[in-house]
């Protein structure tokens, strides 16, 4: 569980900076104070009242180095020069010792951050994504960081030098008339220590109120994405619906819970604090009319009690605004502790673009007495077995929920076994570089991922050194070819968000040259010629015959046409493997293959 640790942390590289702008700030919120005392004295002068003491000396001084009779022309003189200099001159350098530094702290840290969200997003097991939708971690980052960054001036540039001012004045305050100062000290400490109680609290509502909006950011990003699905069914209306309860489920917390909560405690603060002003009015006065203080003395009490009680409300407010900012920043360090996926570290060393993986494997993978199930006490694999040698094609066939995604993933390392092993060129895939391992596997998938770019980016995207040759080549194979000749800028055409949309058998196509531009020791197909037309599924079915016994090839597939040709057939059934064979093979065997193929053949359901 992230903590308030955490947010310290979050600026934890920049400490040396940050001490030394608070400091700075701070001397200036204490600074500020000389001038309601020389103003005191400044009466003091005017109605012929005595100066401090130390202030008298001072003036001694400064009239022997220059000498000049010591009198009222010369202290007045000593009292003005020292406004001017705590007021005028130090106008042109505040700016730059304090805001400069604060939000130079709050801006590195905002990069580094994102590049740490970036980082975890990147290494994150598959899993979290099955569970997060991108709407969700996407809010959730982006609160997070803002909410820090917004925070961080707020707190270091506001809220911690005015606590020291108020410190400030309660030392001035203590010189002048002890009582006042213990009575202001008392005021000061039940005010700000019932106000975080409250706050407390508040946070815990915040904290429900986060919870609700991310799950109202994850619907609305699921509608975008599913947008076509919302329109085909006609459910924009039940959508709204849905959208507007949690919508009110918001609302009714933000404004029952927290807000009034909020104008609560600053109507209870606000009331306190004038009781706290009169008071003191009323014990200053009575202390003045006793002769126990100077009139100087009454005015500087009271000038600076009124400055310390003012800044009380916007302490209280910085410090309802960080409360109400603080779960999204925990909730932010959450997703940062997540756990992140096998080898993460080595996923992320910077490796030259066009760097070689430093394996090259001859494609024999072998899956010996493997288990695995997504929930461990629910097995979707049981003791696979079965060897692919060094360039066969093999394809996966079986019912649908069987397990041949899930063996794949495997391969890929998306997940580990529970049991068992799987080796490719005799040695076990979990003692390889996971990075270069799957470098040397391509795969395509049925839904083809489109980044936004040109066609030739995304052609690219897994190997940015291929010649335009070798890029015509995978195009010609995977018969992309035939697509590109019709886009106005061919293979510099925009794809994408805002480019031309291309249709679910190009984006296979364009999988299957991405893929084979990368020239992997294991390709994978899953299901890849599912959303082809008839005539283009023979076209790639051609390319794959081409490109059979050059490298190891996995295809899983529905439609047993694609695998006939295949040197093996690994037919699955409730996570187990039920026959292996060829075609022929199975077919002669009369098990579930046979039916399967009957079904498609010939729409005959043979029992
Ligand atoms: N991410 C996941 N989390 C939990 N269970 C999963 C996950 N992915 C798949 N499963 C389950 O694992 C089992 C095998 O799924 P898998 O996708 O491997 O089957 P498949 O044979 O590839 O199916 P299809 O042909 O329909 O794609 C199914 O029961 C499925 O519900």
């Amino acid at each position: 569980m992230a903590n308030f640790r955490d947010i310290l942390n979050y600026f934890r590289p920049y400490w040396k900076l940050s001490i030394f702008s608070i400091a700075a700030t701070s001397a200036y919120e204490i600074i500020d104070l000389v001038v309601p005392y020389a103003i005191g004295q400044i009466l003091n002068i005017l109605s012929n009242q005595p100066l401090d003491k130390p202030l008298q000396g001072a003036i001694a001084t400064i009239a022997e180095t220059i000498n000049y009779p010591v009198g009222k022309p010369l202290a007045l003189g000593v009292l003005l020069g020292l406004i001017f200099i705590v007021t005028v001159l130090r106008a042109p350098t505040q700016p730059w010792l304090t805001s400069w530094f604060h939000w130079d702290i709050a801006l590195r840290a905002r990069q580094d951050q994102n590049q740490k969200a970036i980082e975890k997003v990147l290494t994150l097991p598959i899993e979290f994504y099955d569970e997060n939708n991108p709407g969700r971690i996407s809010g959730r980052v982006a609160r997070g960081v803002a909410n820090h960054t917004w925070t961080y001036p707020e707190i270091a540039g506001q809220m911690i030098p005015k606590l020291f001012r108020v410190l400030g004045i309660f030392v001035f305050i203590w010189f002048v008339e002890w009582r006042i100062a213990i009575l202001y000290l008392i005021s000061f400490v039940v005010i700000l220590g019932f106000t975080l109680k409250k706050l407390k609290r508040l946070i815990w509502h915040d904290n429900r109120l986060d919870k609700y909006m991310e799950n109202t950011e994850s619907r609305t990003s699921e509608i975008i994405s599913n947008i076509k699905t919302v329109k085909a069914f006609a459910t924009e209306a039940k959508e709204r619906q849905r959208q507007k309860l949690r919508l009110e489920r918001e609302l009714a917390v933000v404004e029952n819970r927290i807000h009034r909560g909020y104008v609560r405690l600053q109507t209870w603060q606000r009331t306190v604090i004038q009781f706290c002003v009169f008071a003191i009015l009323g014990l200053t006065l009575a202390a003045t009319v006793n002769g126990q203080i100077t009139l100087g003395h009454f005015i500087m009490t009271l000038t600076l009690s009124s400055m310390a009680y003012a800044e009380l409300e916007p302490i209280s407010t910085l410090a309802e605004i960080f409360a109400r900012r603080y779960t999204s920043m925990v909730r932010f360090h959450e997703f940062l502790q997540e756990p992140s996926g096998v080898d993460a570290v080595s996923l992320l060393e910077e490796r030259h673009e066009t760097a070689e993986s430093p394996y090259k494997f001859t494609g024999k993978v072998e899956f010996s007495h493997v288990s695995f199930g997504y929930d461990p006490s629910r097995r979707v694999l049981e003791d696979i077995n079965f060897l692919i040698e060094p360039y066969q094609t093999v394809a996966l066939v079986g019912r649908s929920g069987s397990g041949k995604s899930t063996l794949v993933k495997l391969l890929l390392r998306y997940f580990e076994p529970n049991q068992g092993q799987i080796l490719i060129d005799g040695q076990d895939i979990r003692t390889l570089d996971v990075g270069n391992y799957r470098r040397r596997l391509a795969i395509v998938h049925q839904e083809v991922d489109v980044f936004n770019g040109t066609l030739l980016d995304n052609l690219t995207y897994g190997r940015a050194d291929a010649t335009f040759e070798q890029v015509e080549e995978a195009c010609r194979i995977a018969r992309l070819d035939e697509v590109i000749q019709h886009l106005p800028q061919g293979y510099y055409t925009v794809v994408g968000e805002r480019g031309v949309r291309l249709s679910g058998g190009q984006r296979q196509r364009l999988g299957i040259a991405r893929a084979l531009l990368v020239e992997p020791d294991v390709l994978i197909f899953d299901e890849a010629t599912s959303s082809l037309d008839y005539e283009s599924e023979r076209s790639i079915q051609l390319a794959m015959r081409s490109l059979q016994g050059t490298r190891t090839t996995i295809i899983i597939a529905h439609r047993l046409s694609t695998v006939r040709e295949a040197d093996q057939i690994v037919v699955l059934d409730r996570g187990k493997i039920v026959e292996v064979g060829s075609h022929q093979e199975l077919l002669s065997h009369g098990g579930i293959y046979h039916r399967l193929h009957a079904l498609q053949e010939t729409g005959e359901l043979l029992s």
